[in-house]
C-alpha cells in the first residue's frame, strides 16, 4: 500500500477528492428533484441558498458548505393570511349562487330542479355563518325555492337576496337588471354550460 502511495497528503487530498466527487453528484440529483415540476407537489419549501453545477469543479469544503446552508423559503401561498369576514363570504356565495342562476338551463330536467332545493336546503344548514345560515332557513320556509326555468330562478334568486338586503339595512337591488348584473360564466365553446342548455341567448 505505502509503495503504491508514498505520501500521506497525497492519499488524503485523493481521499477529499472522492468524498467531494460524490457529495457534488448527490447534490446534482437532488437539485434536480426539488426544480422538478411534479403534478402532486409543486411548491418545494426548502431550496438550495446557490445554485450547484455539476459541471463546475468545487472543492469539498465549498461543496459540504452549500449542503450545510439551506434556507427555508417557505412558499407565500402557505403562509396563514387573514380570516374571511362574514362580508367577503357573503360576497362570493351570492357571486357563485347568481352565476350559477344565470347559467340555470332554460328548461331544466328534474334533477336539476332538485338539485338547486337541495343546495339552498345544504346552505341553509351549512353556511359557514351560523346567524346567516338561520336566518336563511326562514326565508327559503316563507320563500321556497322557485327554478321551474332558467328566468325563474334568477328572479327567485334576486328576491331571496332582496329579503337579506333589507334585513341588513342594504339598497334593495332592481330585479329586472338582474341579467344584466349577472352573466353566464365567459367560457369557451360552451364548455361551462350546464345540461339542457339551449343555444338560445347565447352568442356564438
Ligand atoms: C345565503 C346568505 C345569507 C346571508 N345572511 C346574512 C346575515 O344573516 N347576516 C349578515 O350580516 N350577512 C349575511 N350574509 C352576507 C350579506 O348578504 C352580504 O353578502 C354582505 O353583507 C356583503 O354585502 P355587500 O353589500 O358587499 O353586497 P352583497 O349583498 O354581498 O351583494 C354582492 C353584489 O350583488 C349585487 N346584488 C345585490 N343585491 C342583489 C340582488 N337582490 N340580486 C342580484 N344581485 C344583487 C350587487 O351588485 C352587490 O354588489 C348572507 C349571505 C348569504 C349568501
Amino acid at each position: 500500500m505505502a509503495a503504491e502511495n508514498p505520501n500521506p497528503i497525497q492519499a488524503l487530498i485523493q481521499t477529499v477528492e472522492r468524498f467531494s466527487s460524490c457529495v457534488q453528484t448527490h447534490l446534482a440529483n437532488f437539485t434536480q428533484q426539488a426544480h422538478r415540476p411534479s403534478p402532486t407537489k409543486r411548491n418545494p419549501l426548502m431550496s438550495l441558498s446557490s445554485s450547484v453545477n455539476a459541471d463546475s469543479p468545487a472543492t469539498a469544503t465549498h461543496l459540504l458548505i452549500k449542503v450545510f446552508t439551506f434556507i427555508p423559503s417557505v412558499d407565500s401561498s402557505l403562509k396563514p393570511s387573514a380570516p374571511v369576514t362574514k362580508e367577503e363570504l357573503g360576497r362570493a356565495t351570492w357571486t357563485f349562487l347568481h352565476t350559477l342562476a344565470a347559467q340555470y338551463p332554460e328548461n331544466p330536467t328534474r334533477q336539476q330542479k332538485k338539485d338547486v332545493k337541495e343546495l339552498m336546503s345544504i346552505l341553509s344548514r351549512m353556511y359557514p355563518c351560523k346567524e346567516c345560515a338561520d336566518h336563511f332557513k326562514e326565508v327559503l320556509r316563507a320563500n321556497p325555492v322557485m327554478a321551474g326555468s332558467q328566468d325563474e330562478f334568477s328572479q327567485w334568486l334576486c328576491h331571496v337576496h332582496n329579503v337579506v338586503n333589507r334585513s341588513l339595512g342594504k339598497l334593495i337591488f332592481p330585479c329586472e337588471r338582474v341579467d344584466a348584473r349577472w352573466g353566464k360564466l365567459d367560457c369557451e365553446q360552451r364548455a361551462c354550460d350546464l345540461q339542457g342548455t339551449t343555444t338560445k341567448n347565447i352568442d356564438l
